[in-house]
């Protein structure tokens, strides 16, 4: 008889008791008086009264009347993206997370098969249950030749057979519906292995939508009551999402009624360190959902339960507190804010009342990892010549296209008129004319030959080094900006007023090995170091936040003005939502999946 077993029979001691709570059963969507009794790392029972199991050794915490809850669990989010996890995560204990389902979008698309795999080694040992899904973006060839050979293709499904991970990371429909899908290596593997894929459908919707549901499982895209209703209907586990890119949790409050609560889950989907610090990780997120209406219990089993029994880790006991589960337990003071007061890891007491027994933890990532960002300032790359434009007049040019930041991730397709200088289009800060420049930052090293005119393309794969074309609505009156931190795609992203500026801010990015850099009058202003595979600061959380804080204050000083400077730069080659991105070679043109250049 195993020790749970004698445990819940009372022939034995617990190791730890949780007594007096009104215990949330997200099986039954209610509270329950119970106590949880627990033996090493597994919940053994629920008895209503654990007296005959307390012993001398048994450690008891008095839950008074508060709820007692699993672990909360981010069904969706992107870890490896601008502060490591492994100097982050305790801020996630503190708020009750004891298990995340996170993208591998920052170290994947940079280092394939390894990247992934270095994630799992730097966040395995933590008392957060980090499990991961395989990044589809090297096999992507929508707008760039694949980056993906079939050795890295190979090695990237073969991690779906590891315990770690749970499926397929998403895919923006753009990539997968009306074709034939580029992932498909991964998704045969994910069907052979029972795991999931999951979507990126924001704006796909009707016999589109239908179509990609024959793909995905999951989608955390849903904006509106409706579209969470969409999701469900076509077989699509309809993920909420409140953090950092957006809160779209009135949609599940509004589709709440509507579905059955099994088909929804809740997340994050990535919660950078100010908001981290400032309004907590998934306890924000439940709360957010209590708010728009969502039943506590049913809040409760979002963030538990219907994750978990989704991406199969109710296998390994997650998500519930019934006998056999692991001991991820939380104890809630007040469900209208959510504050976690207790939180119990693997049967071990990780924070109490504002004290918090775990600290941030260092992980050695391979040399390579932190020399990944292989650019070069050359002149040329930013370098416009005027006959790129079309019908100019002497010394006026003529039009070209340019991106227009509208808000947070959108952007479109607008004609512009750079001036001229001697033979090249420049930018026209007073006209709200920028330049934008994407370079490929061959994080494995693989630096192409430069050909005679300064431009270059990776040998044997065609793909082109990098692109300069025009930006309006972000604002900048002088200076640049630079950024390895560009979602999905490992390059190196420069906005500026004027050239010199550019070089300046991808010159400093290049040689800190990645991150942020505002440059004014050739002067570094103000940076954040994301030297980690060029996307993640291994710094403390704080100093993450107020780094970040500085870049967004001085982008503001030197006149950005459009409601989220930073998102807006770090997604403007993020092909999950329209119309006009840049590509490495041109302006992608999201919607009607083709590289266009600066004329139409
Ligand atoms: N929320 C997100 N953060 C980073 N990369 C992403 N790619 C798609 N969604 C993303």
């Amino acid at each position: 008889m195993n020790d749970l077993q004698s445990v819940a029979l009372g022939d034995e001691d617990a190791d730890l008791v949780v007594t007096g709570g009104r215990v949330c059963l997200p099986e039954m969507g209610e509270f329950q008086s119970r106590d949880v009794v627990v033996v090493d790392d597994r919940v053994a029972a629920l008895p209503e009264d654990a007296t005959p199991v307390v012993g001398d050794d048994t450690r008891v915490v008095t839950a008074s009347n508060r709820v007692v809850a699993p672990g909360f669990v981010d069904a969706h989010t992107h870890l490896d993206l601008h502060q490591t996890f492994e100097n982050a995560y305790h801020y996630a204990v503190e708020g009750g997370t004891t298990t995340v389902v996170s993208e591998v979008t920052g170290y994947g698309p940079a280092f394939g098969a390894e990247g992934v795999e270095q994630f799992l080694a730097a966040t395995s040992y933590l008392p957060v249950r980090v499990r991961a899904v395989v990044p589809p973006q090297p096999l992507l060839d929508t707008f760039e030749p694949r980056r993906a050979d079939d050795e890295d293709a190979d090695a990237l499904a073969d991690l779906l057979a590891d315990d770690r991970v749970v499926g397929v990371g998403e895919i923006d429909w753009i990539h997968a519906v009306g074709r034939d899908t580029p992932a498909e290596l991964l998704y045969e593997r994910a069907d052979a292995e029972g795991k999931t894929v999951s979507g990126h459908a924001a704006g796909c919707s009707g016999e589109k939508f239908a179509a990609f549901a024959t793909i995905i499982d999951d989608d955390h895209e849903a904006i509106s009551g409706e579209d969470v209703v969409t999701r469900v209907e076509n077989g699509v586990h309809a993920i909420g999402r409140y953090g950092s890119i957006r809160d779209d949790m009135a949609a599940i409050g509004d589709a709440y009624d509507e579905v059955p609560t099994a088909e929804l889950s809740l997340s994050s989907d990535g919660m950078w360190p100010r908001e981290l610090i400032d309004e907590g990780y998934m306890d924000a997120v439940v709360r957010r959902a209590i708010e728009e209406g969502v039943e506590p219990a049913d809040a409760i089993r979002m963030a538990t339960l219907n994750p978990a029994r989704h991406f199969g880790l109710d296998d390994e006991g997650v998500g519930s507190l019934s006998p056999g589960s692991v001991a991820d337990i939380v104890l809630i003071d007040d469900l209208d804010e959510v504050n976690v007061t207790t939180v119990v890891s693997g049967g071990e007491v990780v924070y109490n009342k504002g004290e918090c027994m775990v600290a941030p933890r260092s992980h050695e990532y391979p040399d390579r990892f932190y020399d990944s960002v292989n650019v070069s300032a050359d002149p040329e790359q930013f370098r416009v010549p005027a006959d790129a434009a079309s019908g100019g007049d002497d010394g006026a040019s003529g039009e070209v296209r340019a991106i227009e930041c509208q808000r947070g991730l959108l952007s479109g397709e607008t004609m512009v008129s750079p001036p001229v200088e001697g033979d090249e289009l420049v930018a026209d800060p007073d006209a709200d004319l920028l330049k934008a420049t994407l370079l490929d930052r061959h994080p494995k090293g693989d630096v192409p030959e430069r050909r005679s005119d300064g431009s270059s393309a990776s040998a044997d794969s065609g793909r082109e080094d990098g692109f300069t074309g025009f930006l309006t609505g972000f604002g900048l009156d002088s200076g640049a900006v630079a950024t390895s931190v560009v979602w999905e795609t490992p390059g190196v992203l420069a906005v500026g007023a004027n050239d010199a500026d550019m070089r300046t801010a991808v010159g400093h990015v290049a040689e800190t090995g990645g991150g942020w850099a505002v440059v004014e009058d050739g002067d570094v202003v103000a940076e954040l170091p994301t030297r980690v595979a060029g996307v993640c600061a291994d710094l403390e959380v704080e100093e993450t936040a107020k780094l970040y804080d500085a870049v967004e204050s001085a982008l503001r000083r030197l006149g950005a003005d459009g409601d989220r400077p930073m998102l807006t730069l770090q997604t403007l080659a993020f092909a999950g939502v329209p119309s006009l991105k840049l590509s490495f070679s041109g302006y992608a043109d999201i919607l009607n999946r083709r590289v266009v250049g600066l004329t139409p």
